[in-house]
């Protein structure tokens, strides 16, 4: 028998029409057999106990005939996901159970196998992954036992079939006197086209799942076709080998799975600096602008201070970040380059740009001004409070890796996102930062409002007690009015426990804010107070009595730099001055500044400058003046306060 055009049916369409090996007609009795539904199998059946040696023999060559002429046309190599719909194993479709008949069924494995394009032991055209037990070989467990073949592993079963003999241990038992001796082993096995050994590139798939696929385009042209041992006619083998699938875009996810494989939170996984993929933008960046602690930050409400990265660049500022750090001492604990987008704020967007739409459920359709608010005090709050700072992103913060990620998880997302159904929970709207001082609790709460595309307003406990218990209650009142007015909005209140509690400065308001705030935190984060987010930071979270912190719904704990985070930030920082040092003196100085807050860090670099002389620009600060000041300036938090914050964060705290 020649192949004839006819036998070039799609892969897909072969198991219906060519599965039917029977050479004979079934018997009643077959036909009593048969199972609703169950056709595939039945003519399995029949062929399983109807024929002979020489007409097996003859299917063979067959169905040897029929594949060269599969082989000629076209490939399509479906996707994994069809393999749904294409599930057979042993001519059962979508069967995981092999056919319960008398005898073991015909493991037409044997046949396909080898054969590019075709699944092992199956019809329906799926030659993908599985499709080969060369393949399969290679595959990673998971994987392929996740394939909606779910039977058992085609590898073992051509193993035994094949390797054992040339036709299947089934068939021999009944006539296998009459066959002829099987052909050499090494023709059994023939060795499998390029490509799909053990050995090729394009489907030897790594353990760690998907990574780093060289590409299609970049596999060198098929050779020759191997000889065709399979076909015991001696028939050709088919000329070309099918045309590799066409290039598949290697999705970036696939990195990915070896990290949720792993079964490790995602964002545990986010290590501080050098960390790839989603959380390379957490690296640490020099800053575009001295970050320094808000108050000095104009206040000004012109209507472009929303900490969303849509002000207006300031003329020279690439040039100056660019000639600013041009100098600095390269790191090698520096964290890979930043995540793009997250650097592209300021220089891409023109001036005056709108702020982008308020999204999820952190949007509200207008700031209608509250009632029953004084409107002088709105007025203050809008003009002193509300921080017209530049934009800070995750990368001006110098490690908190794991910190981040978790608020944009946690925080983040959640308000940016639309809810996912009617009636889903709403986002938090409270977060409490609590940890030593000057370790970026407030550096943070301002990348929120970033992050956010919210404006910020900014108040600090000790300014509210200052003026006394009803003016401070004015005060707050005020700002959370002016939060709500002017949707999305981030209120920042730094030193929280300063309302709460007496205060070794003994001030007389402390305490009698409690009320105040609680009402107001009811109130301005209640159901009806869309579009904004209220951060409390606090040094001291044991201050803080039941009822408050229970009012924050995300209570996390800002640790101090760790070596690498130290390095970033003092680095930056003497950069600033227009210091560079070695990086042995600079790996010398982390060393030396265990314990250091961000803060404590900046005040280091300052002290250095004015031993320099700075600003009056005597003589560039050299590491003999950092050394100077480290005498000075030392860190504040001592191990037992550290102990409490970890004491604290374990009881009430969320960890990430
Ligand atoms: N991780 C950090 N990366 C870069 N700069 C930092 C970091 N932590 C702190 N700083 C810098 O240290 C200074 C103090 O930070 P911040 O005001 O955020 O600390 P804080 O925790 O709010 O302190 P406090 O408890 O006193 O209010 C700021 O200039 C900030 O930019
Ligand atoms: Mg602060």
């Amino acid at each position: 028998m020649h192949w004839t055009p006819e036998h070039a049916q799609p892969l897909n369409q072969w198991p219906e029409q060519h599965l039917d090996v029977s050479s004979t007609t079934p018997s009643p009795a077959h036909k009593l057999e048969l199972p609703p539904g169950g056709r595939q199998r039945c003519h399995y059946a029949w062929a399983h106990d109807d024929i002979s040696a020489l007409t097996a023999s003859n299917l063979l060559k067959r169905y040897a005939e029929k594949y060269s002429g599969v082989l000629d046309s076209p490939y399509e190599r479906p996707t994994l996901g069809g393999y749904g719909d294409a599930a057979f194993l042993n001519g059962a479709k979508g069967d995981p159970e092999p056919w319960p008949g008398p005898e073991t069924p015909y493991p037409l494995a044997s046949l396909h196998e080898g054969l590019p394009g075709t699944k092992s032991g199956s019809g329906g055209g799926s030659g993908g992954l599985g499709g080969s037990p060369v393949l399969a070989g290679n595959l990673p467990e998971p994987l392929y036992a996740g394939n909606a073949c779910g039977g058992p592993s085609a590898a073992p079963e051509y193993a035994a079939g094949y390797g054992g003999g040339y036709l299947a241990p089934g068939y021999c038992a009944q006539t296998g006197a009459a066959l002829p001796p099987p052909p050499p082993a090494a023709l059994l096995q023939p060795p499998p086209p390029p490509g799909y050994g053990p050995s090729g590139s394009l489907y030897n798939y790594p353990a760690g799942g998907y990574a780093a696929q060289p590409g299609y385009g970049a596999l060198p042209p098929p050779p020759a076709p191997p000889p065709a041992p399979y076909l015991t006619s001696g028939l050709a083998a088919p000329t070309p080998l099918p045309t590799p699938a066409p290039p598949r875009p290697s999705p970036a996810s696939y990195g990915f799975q070896g990290v949720a494989e792993a079964g490790v939170s995602l964002k545990r996984k986010a290590t501080d600096e050098g960390a790839e993929g989603r959380y390379r933008k957490y690296a640490f960046e020099p800053a575009k602008a001295p970050a320094a602690d808000g108050a000095s930050y104009p206040a000004a409400d012109n209507g472009e201070c929303r900490g969303n990265g849509f002000r207006a660049k300031p003329p020279g500022a690439a040039e100056e970040a660019s000639g600013k750090y041009a100098g600095g001492v390269p790191l090698k604990v520096l964290g890979s380059p930043i995540y793009g987008p997250q650097l592209e704020p300021f220089e891409k967007f023109p001036e005056r740009a709108p702020a982008p739409a308020p999204r999820g459920g952190f949007a509200v359709p207008s700031g209608e001004p509250p009632k029953g608010v004084d409107q002088g005090a709105l007025e203050l709050a809008t003009s002193k409070m509300v921080d017209c700072g530049p934009p800070v992103q995750w990368a001006d913060v110098a490690g908190q890796g794991a910190l981040k990620a978790a608020l944009e998880e946690e925080l983040v997302w959640p308000l940016l996102r639309p809810p996912a159904y009617p009636g889903s929970p709403r986002p938090p709207r409270t977060v409490l930062l609590f940890g030593p001082r000057g370790a970026g609790k407030a550096l943070l709460g301002r990348c929120l409002a970033t992050q956010l595309g919210a404006t910020l307003l900014r108040l600090r406990g000790g300014t509210l007690v200052a003026p006394g218990a009803a003016e401070g209650a004015r005060l707050l009142q005020a700002a959370f009015a002016a939060a709500r007015c002017r949707p999305p909005a981030v209120l920042l209140i730094s030193e929280l426990d300063a309302l709460l509690s007496a205060r070794d400065d003994g001030t007389a308001a402390a305490g009698a804010l409690q009320a105040p705030l609680l009402a107001c935190l009811d109130g301005g984060c209640g159901a009806g107070a869309d579009g904004v987010l209220v951060v409390g930071t606090t040094s001291r979270p044991a201050a803080l009595d039941e009822a408050t912190r229970r009012r924050f719904a995300l209570r996390f704990y800002v640790t101090l730099p760790d070596g690498p985070a130290r390095g970033q930030i003092l680095q930056r920082a003497l950069a600033q001055q227009g210091c560079a040092l070695s990086e042995r003196e600079l790996a010398a100085l982390v060393q030396g500044t265990q314990g250091f807050s961000g803060g404590e860090l900046g005040q280091l670099c300052q002290q250095a400058a004015a031993g320099a002389g700075l600003p009056g620009l005597q003589r560039p600060i050299s590491y003999k003046d950092v050394e100077a000041a480290l005498a000075k300036v030392g860190p504040r938090a001592s191990p037992k306060d550290l102990d409490s914050f970890v004491e604290w964060d374990k009881m009430y705290g969320f960890g990430h």
